[in-house]
């Protein structure tokens, strides 16, 4: 008997991509179990699928970085946050931090399908009573418009979002006077896409000036430190949470067009934040 969950819960991470760079996922995740029914007629009580595969992904790679260590360019090391990771393609990236802020792989390349296929191996291999095989398969949302994928950290967070280098694939939704405006949904979500968002709060020596952006900062889990291009970072004055993001591109748009600006933006899937800016108005 095959029983199958869709949706079960989501993964938001980041995935370290010798092509684009740092870029932020989110993914739901769908699991099927084979095995036998038990006398209750059941093979695993949906009750407890859920919290039973949800646990262990929690507590695995969501909210890391998934990095391919055969990748081109990317060299890992123990340090004294815990591990020091260090790439050179697309462009020089290096990351300090605890060791379960990152998910290691000796793979070139992280993929969807085949972390699916990873996770199904692992989970198979301790699985519940009767439960004979589970198979998982991780896919993006749908696009309904403009999305982005962007990573972050939230050193105030007590849970897991704390980590400098995780993220989130996440749609964008802009009204302009009180129309929605796929243009500029597009053209943000382009601007935004793979980037890294900072709180000014937490650059290096913010003065220097050169082209990298060093971020640092102490949170409940240890010390964490990242540097990459400044042409690939935002930064925004306060905490990266999904409120302030809203409220930044409303301030940003708003003063950039003029207009009544009112923004839905979204933290990986089915959830976020609502702000509005009104455009500076000149008198006549
Ligand atoms: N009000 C807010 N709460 C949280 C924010 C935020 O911006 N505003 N942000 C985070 C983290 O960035 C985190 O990445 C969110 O991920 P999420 O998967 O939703 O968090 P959980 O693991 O707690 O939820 P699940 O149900 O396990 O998916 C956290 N909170």
């Amino acid at each position: 008997m095959t029983l199958f969950v869709n949706n079960l819960t989501n993964i938001d991470a980041s995935i370290w991509s010798p092509q684009r760079g740092l870029s932020g996922i989110s993914w739901h995740v769908d699991v099927e179990l084979d095995g036998e029914l038990g006398e209750d007629g059941m093979l695993f009580d949906f009750g407890e699928v859920k919290p039973w595969i949800k646990s262990r992904l929690d507590a695995g790679l969501d909210h890391t970085l998934l990095v391919p260590t055969q990748a081109a360019g990317v060299k890992i090391e123990e340090c004294s946050e815990g591990l020091h990771m260090a790439a050179e393609l697309p462009f020089p990236f290096e990351l300090r931090a605890p060791r379960q802020a990152f998910t290691l792989f000796p793979w070139g390349e992280v993929t969807a399908e085949r972390l699916g296929a990873h996770l199904s191996n692992e989970l198979s291999k301790r699985p519940p009573p009767r439960v004979e095989a589970i198979r998982i398969r991780l896919r993006e949302e749908l696009a309904d418009g403009a999305i982005y994928c962007y990573s972050h950290g939230l050193k105030h967070h007590e849970g897991n979002c704390q980590r400098i280098a995780h993220g989130h694939r996440s749609h964008l939704r802009i009204w302009r006077d009180g129309q929605r405006d796929p243009e500029l949904e597009l053209h943000w979500a382009q601007r935004l896409d793979n980037g890294y968002l900072v709180d000014d709060a937490d650059i290096v020596d913010p003065r220097r000036n050169d082209d990298v952006m060093r971020v640092r900062y102490r949170s409940g889990q240890g010390q964490f430190q990242l540097q990459l291009p400044k042409e690939h970072c935002h930064t925004l004055p306060a905490p990266t949470t999904v409120e302030n993001i809203a409220a930044w591109l409303a301030h940003q748009i708003a003063s950039s067009t003029g207009a009544h600006i009112r923004i839905q933006a979204f933290e990986g899937i089915d959830k976020g934040a609502l702000a509005e800016s009104r455009g500076k108005t000149t008198a006549a």
